[in-house]
């Protein structure tokens, strides 16, 4: 019998030696330390991962301890609350294995740092996230560096782990992630019938438009609304309404900012509303509010702002439990006025135009005071009826109840599945599904080979290092063209994101910036694309050369296959008659993604921006040869929000 000292024995005995080495010695890489990634991490250390010489835990996360996190996030105490947690759940996990080598990092993944340099340095990675966009970043990476990935995600009862590996099985992006809310743009900016549609206003529009990203592709998805054919009058007005706003932005930091803001929302803009009559020859008009009316009106208790609990005096669990009921209580159009005007002064004050723009988090008072405040006031003027604190929470953050035991059964199927991953065995390997409609609770099934269309894992990926100095024109000389690592002939393109670099002999402007000057930096894609069927080859630019280098740009020529694959002729349209399967894993990821991140976290979000349907993860195919048109605006990508369908 092992001597008792021997904590792994029995691991050792029901693995097999060779197995419990390369557990211990496994190099990994944990996005996410909520309520998957704390029960994860214990699983992982319990078991002996990373306690080799050579092993490492690496756990990375964004955010800080809540007090709401406590009754699911068990490595998490009272006492944490607004620390780091990735860094508490290293203190902890070492509690319970001091012998693990494990590294907290309080950071986004999203960050150009984590380079597909970065990402090679672990033999795996392992997901617990709870959003689309940072999934589909780390899966991207991933395929990147051809590390294999496991992918997982809850919401509520139902639960699902996905090992992914370049090549060998499908990646998170080959099936199509479900619309979340489709409203037209007109509903949401000019005629509401709902108090959803107000939230959706004050959260997804009128939020990011006075402190969120100042983002340039409103024109265009006005413009795209338009050809659309949406209202084109009202979309003129909504474009004077967006110059407009942007003024205001500029003059936040200044005296009687809640009040120019009010002015413009709550009169200008349904004045000019109602100069429209068509639109209201079916529908109630709405009407304007009165800013010395709301302002002198008497104050009734329960439209304190939040804020003042603090320095009331009662100690913060009283503190707490008052705001949650007086987060139930119904709001008067006064409440609401003065949460609006004391939001507003209190998000002024925090706004640094040239700075990081504010997001929305449903834990952040400040920006939930300003949702509440401004839907309900926009629905009182559209006469719809004003809806609680708790109310606007629960929709603007997509909360879905977060079951602690479908985290610890998803948690112990990762570890499950990570044991294949280092066995190199993905025969073994599976898809878990925990249900609550099948017959079984949970399900299993092999991996699907690769979607032979799918964008994002059928491109070519080529990792690179180049000088810190090296410029556009080297790059595409070096690497392409007859005889080169990418043998393109012929009419080249070359784009980072959507953004045209280079197009033989029609724009080679750029041939003497540097890479650096351009923004393509370390953990960049650079898309190289030719006129013919190939699939792209997307450069992966990973950490600098030394400045000593003699070597100015080296590409891993080993993840070039010779020839480069062309692309699959299009599905036929029966293909896309799914299996249930592939339904139930859109519904978990959608569903994870909306018990939401919305963590008020640097880059955490991307508010406002226009994406294809297919990057928004609306369809089933990620097919790139079709190039379809946009046919959704999705106001903020983030957790489900408000997708908004122009079709
Ligand atoms: N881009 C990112 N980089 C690093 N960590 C991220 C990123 N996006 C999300 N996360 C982290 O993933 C974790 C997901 O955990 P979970 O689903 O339990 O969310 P939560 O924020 O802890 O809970 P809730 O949203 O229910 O309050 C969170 O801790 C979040 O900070
Ligand atoms: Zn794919």
């Amino acid at each position: 019998m092992a001597p008792a000292t021997d904590r792994y024995s029995h691991t050792r005995a029901i693995l097999g030696p060779q197995l419990f080495e390369r557990v211990q010695d496994a190099r990994l890489l944990v996005v996410g330390a909520g309520g998957i990634g704390c029960e994860l991490i214990k699983n992982l250390v319990m078991s002996g991962f990373g306690t080799g010489e050579r092993g490492l835990i690496e756990v990375l996360d964004l955010d800080t301890i809540d007090l709401s996190n406590l009754n699911r996030q068990f490595l998490f105490q009272k006492q944490h609350v607004k620390r780091p947690k990735a860094v508490v759940a290293k203190e902890t996990a070492l509690k319970f294995n001091p012998h693990v080598h494990i590294n907290a990092l309080h950071r986004n993944i999203k960050d150009d740092e984590y380079n597909v340099d970065y990402f090679k340095s672990f033999n795996f990675v392992m997901n617990a996230l709870d959003n689309l966009d940072a999934r589909r970043h780390v899966n991207k990476m991933c395929l990147a560096a051809n590390i294999p990935l496991l992918e997982s995600g809850t919401s509520g009862y139902v639960g699902q782990v996905q090992p992914i590996k370049r090549e060998t099985t499908e990646c998170f992006d080959c099936t199509g992630k479900p619309v979340p809310k489709t409203f037209a743009v007109c509903t949401i900016r000019s005629t509401p019938s709902t108090a959803h549609h107000c939230i959706a206003w004050a959260k997804s529009y009128l939020f990011p438009q006075l402190f969120g990203a100042d983002d340039e592709a409103d024109q265009q998805e006005l413009d795209d609304a338009e050809k659309n054919g949406e209202n084109v009058e009202e979309i003129q007005e909504l474009r004077k309404e967006a110059r407009a706003i942007r003024e205001l932005r500029a003059g936040l930091n200044l005296e009687g900012a809640a009040k120019r803001v009010f002015e413009k929302v709550y009169v200008g803009d349904i004045e000019r509303l109602l100069k429209m009559e068509d639109m209201w020859a079916h529908r109630k008009a709405p009407h304007t509010l009165n800013w010395d009316e709301l302002s002198s009106a008497p104050s009734t208790s329960s439209s304190a702002p939040s804020t003042s609990d603090a320095s009331n005096g009662t100690t913060a669990a009283n503190g707490k439990d008052e705001a949650r009921i007086k987060d139930q209580r119904k709001l008067s159009i006064k409440d609401s006025f003065d949460l609006f005007v004391d939001a507003v002064t209190r998000l002024s004050a925090r706004f640094d135009p040239l700075g990081e723009p504010l997001s929305f988090d449903k834990d952040d008072e400040d920006t939930l005071d300003f949702v509440v405040g401004a839907a309900n006031l926009r629905a009182a003027a559209f006469d719809i009826e004003s809806q609680t604190k708790f109310q606007v929470k629960e929709y603007a953050g997509n909360i879905i109840p977060a079951i602690a035991t479908t985290n610890a059964i998803i948690a112990a199927a990762l570890v499950h599945q990570a044991l294949n991953v280092l066995r190199s065995d993905w025969s073994a390997a599976r898809t878990i599904w925990l249900k609550r409609t099948s017959q079984r609770i949970f399900d299993v099934s092999p991996l699907s080979a690769p979607n032979p269309h799918c964008a994002v894992c059928r491109v070519v990926y080529v990792p690179v290092k180049v000088v810190e100095d090296a410029t556009l024109g080297e790059l595409v000389r070096e690497l392409v063209g007859e005889g080169k690592a990418i043998p393109f002939e012929g009419f080249v393109s070359v784009q980072e994101g959507t953004r045209l670099l280079w197009e033989t002999e029609d724009f080679e402007d750029n041939a003497e910036k540097t890479l650096k000057e351009l923004g393509v930096k370390e953990g960049k894609f650079v898309t190289i694309s030719d006129d013919e069927d190939h699939w792209p080859v997307q450069l992966c630019i990973g950490s600098y050369l030394p400045a000593s280098s003699t070597e100015r740009i080296v590409p891993d020529t080993s993840a070039i296959p010779s020839p480069i694959p062309t692309r699959a002729p299009p599905p036929a349209p029966e293909a896309d008659s799914d299996s249930s399967d592939v339904e139930d894993l859109a519904t978990v990821v959608e569903g994870a993604a909306a018990t939401g991140a919305e963590a008020g976290a640097p880059g955490a979000k991307v508010v406002g921006k226009k994406r294809s349907a297919e990057e928004a993860g609306l369809e089933g195919e990620g097919d790139e040869g079709k190039k379809k048109k946009v046919e959704y605006l999705v106001l903020d990508d983030e957790d489900g929000d408000v997708v908004i369908d122009l079709t």
